[in-house]
């Protein structure tokens, strides 16, 4: 297997630049109460009981208004990526009502953009992430997630695409709890961090020391 960066722009650039861009500003009524009742501490309680309150609100998306969001996220992870000049990036395939960016998927290999997506290779480890497409063949892991079999080939992508639970003021993100995305962005040469989400899940909390900050987040309302 070999591990490659394969890049049109560089990182750098696009990290700059994500980061003169005004992160999602647009608050929602609704998840401000599930914010405003769990604002005062910074517990694992806490966020597990926000976490759960964000999922719910997910799953409650009715399939016209998920189709509509997520065609509105594509739009913007399409012209993030030209702006930028990205050539690989991490991105996800989606699990428990995550936007479904398939339509971006298949614009940005059109124009010649390697994707990888990401696998979970042991518990308290960063992920790893492998080169795919829309139509190549996937397996299901122990999580429940779709992942590219072992002998597609490692990729290190410049940005990555992360799905968030939920994300607040300071660009932090919420995630299911394993701490997956967390580690990979802790690592050395830490690609560009692109959170996804809709802006139902902007929610507030406080920031625990292992959290880094996305560089931008995109939603379908910004
Ligand atoms: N789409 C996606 N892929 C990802 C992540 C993610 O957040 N979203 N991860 C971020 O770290 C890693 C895997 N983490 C995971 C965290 C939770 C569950 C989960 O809740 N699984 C459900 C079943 C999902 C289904 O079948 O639809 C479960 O166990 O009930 C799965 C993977 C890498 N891949
Ligand atoms: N850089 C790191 N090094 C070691 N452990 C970490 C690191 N980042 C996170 N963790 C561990 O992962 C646990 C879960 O973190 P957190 O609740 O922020 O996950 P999450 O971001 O919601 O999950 P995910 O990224 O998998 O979606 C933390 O309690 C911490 O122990």
């Amino acid at each position: 297997m070999t591990s490659s960066r394969i890049a049109c722009g560089t990182a750098e650039t696009a990290r700059k630049t994500a980061a003169e861009t005004p992160r999602e500003s647009s608050a929602s009524a609704t998840t401000a109460s599930v914010a405003d009742s769990s604002s005062n501490t910074s517990t694992a309680e806490t966020k597990t009981a926000l976490r759960s309150a964000l999922l719910a609100r997910r799953k409650a998306l009715s399939e016209a208004e998920k189709h509509t969001s997520d065609a509105r996220i594509c739009e913007r992870v399409i012209a993030w990526c030209e702006e930028h000049r990205i050539g690989s990036l991490g991105v996800f395939h989606p699990i428990r009502k995550e936007p479904d960016l398939f339509q971006a998927y298949n614009a940005l290999i059109a124009k010649g953009v390697h994707l990888a997506l990401p696998v979970v290779t042991q518990k308290d480890q960063p992920l790893e992430f492998r080169r795919w497409q829309p139509g190549d063949v996937l397996q299901k892991d122990a999580l429940g997630t779709s992942v590219p079999p072992p002998a597609a080939e490692l990729m290190k992508p410049l940005a990555l695409l992360i799905p968030c639970v939920g994300f607040n003021q300071a660009g932090m993100r919420l995630g299911y709890g394993g701490g997956f995305y967390d580690r990979t962005l802790a690592l050395p040469d830490k690609p560009v961090a692109v959170g996804v989400a809709y802006a139902f899940s902007r929610a507030d909390f406080y920031s625990e020391p292992h959290d880094i900050a996305l560089d931008l987040i995109l939603t379908d309302e910004n």
